[in-house]
C-alpha cells in the first residue's frame, strides 16, 4: 500500500524510475505528478512512452545538475483510453478515467452529431457517459435544447433504468444544492469534461476546483520558460486527498470515429443495439434489409423501443462514413 509514498525524493532516488500520474499533456511533453504531489515536466523517452493525461507512468529524474525535467520510461497498462481518429491522425483525450461528462449548453446551439459521436466513443472505450445541459437560466433556448435531448433521455437499459443520465445545469449560479449534486456526481472518480467551445467547461472547473486558474497559469509559465507549447489537457484534483478529479480537454470538434467498425455501431448506440438482435438476417446492416427490426422501430412512434429518426439518420450516415475508413 505505502510502497509509492515511501519512495525516496527524486533528488536522492538515483536512477530508479518512480511511478507517477500524468496530469498535463502539451503536445509531446507531459506534466507528471509524483506520489507526494510534486509536479514536473517530463519528456517521453521514445514513441512507446508517449503518455496521455491519466496515464500511470514510470519516470526518471535527470542526473544531478541537469535541470528539473525528467523522462518517461514506460507507460503502465491502461484500464481504458478515450480517443478520436480522423483520416490522418489519432487524438487521445485521456486514459484510466471513470466517466465522461459531455457538457453542452442552451447556447451556443449544440451539434447532435457531435454529441452522438462522443457518446459512441465513450461506449466503445467502456467509459460511463453523462450528458449535462448548461445555461438553464436562458429559458427559451434551454427549453428547445432540452427537447432536442428527449431521444437521449428516453434511451433505457433492459431493466428500465435510464441509460444516459441527462442533467440540467446553471453554472453561473451559486446554488448550493447544484454544487452538492455535482460534488456527489464526481466524488471518488476521475471525470473527463468534454464539450464544445462556450458550453461552460472553464466555468465548471473554476466553480469546483479552488485555485484552478492559478495552477494552470503556473504550469503554462513553467512550460513557456522551457519554450513548450501551451496546455492542452489538464487534470485537476477537487480535494486535498486527491481522490476526485476533473480533466479538462479541448478538441471536441471534428470527432472522428475511424477506429470503430461500422458493424460495431449498434453496440455503441444502445437504442439501435436493443433491436439489432431481432432482425431477420443475422448480419443485417439496418440500412435496407427486409425484416429489419431497427428500421421497423423508426416508424413505430409510441413504442417503448421507438428509435428517434435523427438517431437513425446519424447511425446510417456514420455507417457510410466509417465504411470509407482509410484505417481498415
Ligand atoms: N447564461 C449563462 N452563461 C453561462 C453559464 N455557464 C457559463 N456561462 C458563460 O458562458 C461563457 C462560456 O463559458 P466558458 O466556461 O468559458 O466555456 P468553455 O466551455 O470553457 O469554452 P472554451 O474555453 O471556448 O472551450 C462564459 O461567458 C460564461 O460566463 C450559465 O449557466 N448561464
Ligand atoms: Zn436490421
Amino acid at each position: 500500500m505505502s510502497k509509492r509514498r515511501s519512495a525516496p525524493p527524486a533528488s536522492s532516488a538515483g536512477n530508479a524510475p518512480q511511478e507517477g500520474l500524468v496530469v498535463g499533456s502539451h503536445g509531446r511533453h507531459c506534466v507528471v505528478e509524483t506520489a507526494d504531489g510534486h509536479r514536473r515536466i517530463c519528456h517521453p523517452r521514445g514513441k512507446k512512452s508517449q503518455a496521455v493525461v491519466g496515464d500511470r507512468v514510470l519516470w526518471l529524474a535527470p542526473p544531478p545538475g541537469q535541470g528539473e525535467e525528467g523522462t518517461i520510461e514506460k507507460v503502465l497498462e491502461r484500464r481504458n483510453l478515450l480517443y478520436r481518429r480522423d483520416e490522418i491522425r489519432t487524438k487521445m483525450f485521456a486514459a484510466n478515467i471513470d466517466q465522461v461528462l459531455i457538457l453542452i449548453a442552451a447556447e451556443p446551439v449544440f451539434s447532435e452529431s457531435q454529441l452522438a459521436r462522443a457518446l459512441i466513443a465513450a461506449e466503445d472505450a467502456h467509459i460511463q457517459p453523462i450528458i449535462a445541459l448548461n445555461k438553464s437560466d436562458l429559458e427559451e433556448p434551454f427549453f428547445d435544447a432540452w427537447m432536442r435531448l428527449s431521444a437521449y433521455r428516453a434511451i433505457q437499459d433492459e431493466d428500465g433504468s435510464d441509460h444516459y443520465p441527462v442533467i440540467p445545469l446553471n453554472l453561473t449560479s451559486d446554488d448550493p444544492d447544484q454544487r452538492e449534486a455535482l460534488m456527489d456526481l464526481f466524488a471518488g472518480k476521475s471525470t473527463l469534461v468534454l464539450g464544445p467551445s462556450g458550453s461552460g467547461k472553464s466555468t465548471l472547473i473554476n466553480l469546483l476546483v479552488p485555485g484552478a486558474n492559478v495552477a494552470t497559469n503556473e504550469i503554462s509559465q513553467a512550460l513557456n520558460s522551457g519554450k513548450h507549447t501551451t496546455t492542452t489537457t489538464t487534470w485537476y484534483w477537487m480535494d486535498e486527498a486527491r481522490s476526485t478529479a476533473l480533466i479538462d480537454s479541448p478538441g471536441f470538434q471534428e470527432f472522428g470515429l475511424y477506429h470503430i467498425a461500422p458493424t460495431d455501431l449498434p453496440r455503441c448506440m444502445p437504442d439501435i443495439g436493443a433491436k439489432a438482435q431481432e432482425c431477420k438476417f443475422y448480419n443485417c446492416t439496418h440500412l435496407h434489409e427486409p425484416g429489419c427490426a431497427v428500421m421497423a422501430e423508426v416508424d413505430n412512434e409510441g413504442s417503448p423501443h421507438h428509435i428517434d429518426a435523427n438517431r437513425y439518420r446519424i447511425y446510417s450516415e456514420l455507417f457510410e462514413e466509417l465504411s470509407q475508413s482509410p484505417w481498415r
